[in-house]
């Protein structure tokens, strides 16, 4: 049957590739441009063997159904996709401010008003993406890339899922991880609430709230969601409040999306054009 949006077939002779920009999960990602068009893109290759050998086909399947349904400025586009005798090959969105990771771990920790503006945003996109019934559960740095503006894009729906029930499956790097889903207890929607927590932390400490020596502390941390704030740098109570709001153990008590938007440190420091220029 024909597509939503009719997609015409591409194939690798459509595109000229460029640098590589980094390892995705299975695979690498290439600067590209669309011949025709000269539109540059971000081309994700990934090896069918691979795919195969760790049986994530139905996973990667799940994850292009889900990113090409999503339309939203914070979430990076996935275009269409084709393959070949051994590789997939997924066209998504270029962005051309590379991994919010980066500039991260150069400037040490964001200024309030950036960090607000992250946050702003990725509520605003998970907002979008509850309300279509998807939770990310892997929102990280490493997941987070800006675009030629400054604008943040949440990338990589590879542990995305498809919500009907709630779901156990574990997944996502540790010191992101809800408590729920440290001990392995049903998790929902609220999981990327609580990561909202742990990304503003980090964004304003430079260092995630539950960072320890080795995983076992780190899940014990969390389990005892054993907050504090350094002295240095100097945070507003604004920005704290929001935080213990979200790091919170009972999940059904975490601040929900529509009053983070409405919290009093959002108000003052986000940037309405997600921008938020130096
Ligand atoms: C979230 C994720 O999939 N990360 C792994 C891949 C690394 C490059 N990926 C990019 C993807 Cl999927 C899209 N756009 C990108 N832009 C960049 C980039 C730009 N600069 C200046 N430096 C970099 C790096 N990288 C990408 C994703």
């Amino acid at each position: 049957q024909r597509e939503e949006n009719p997609q015409r077939q591409w194939s690798l002779q459509d595109f000229e590739i460029g640098k590589p920009l980094g390892k995705g999960k299975f695979g690498r990602v290439y600067l590209a441009r669309e011949i025709k068009s000269k539109y540059v893109v971000a081309l994700k290759v990934l090896y069918k063997e691979q795919i195969e050998k760790y049986r994530l086909h139905h996973q990667l399947r799940r994850e292009m159904e889900i990113q090409t349904g999503l339309r939203h400025p914070n979430v990076l586009r996935l275009y269409g996709w084709f393959h070949d005798a051994e590789r997939i090959y997924l066209i998504l969105e270029y962005a051309h401010g590379g991994e919010l990771y980066r500039l991260l771990r150069k400037t040490g920790h964001l200024r309030e008003k950036q960090a607000a503006t992250y946050i702003a945003s990725l509520t605003q996109a998970l907002a979008y993406c509850h309300q279509k019934h998807v939770i990310h559960r892997d929102i990280k740095p490493e997941n987070l890339l800006l675009d030629h503006e400054g604008r943040l894009k949440i990338a990589d729906f590879g542990w995305s899922v498809q919500s009907s029930l709630k779901r156990h499956t574990m997944c996502g790097t540790l010191d992101y991880l809800a408590p729920e889903m440290v001990e392995n207890k049903a998790h929902d929607y609220a999981v990327d609430n609580w990561t909202l927590g742990v990304l503003c932390y980090e964004f304003l400490y430079g260092i995630p709230p539950f960072e320890a020596e080795n995983q076992k502390d780190t899940f014990r941390r969390i389990i005892k969601v054993d907050l504090s704030f350094p002295s240095i740098p100097n945070v507003s109570a604004d920005a704290k409040d929001l935080i213990s709001r979200l790091l919170v153990k009972d999940s059904s008590k975490r601040l929900s999306l529509q009053k983070i938007l409405e919290h009093p440190w959002i108000n003052k420091n986000a940037d309405p054009t997600g921008t938020c220029p130096k």
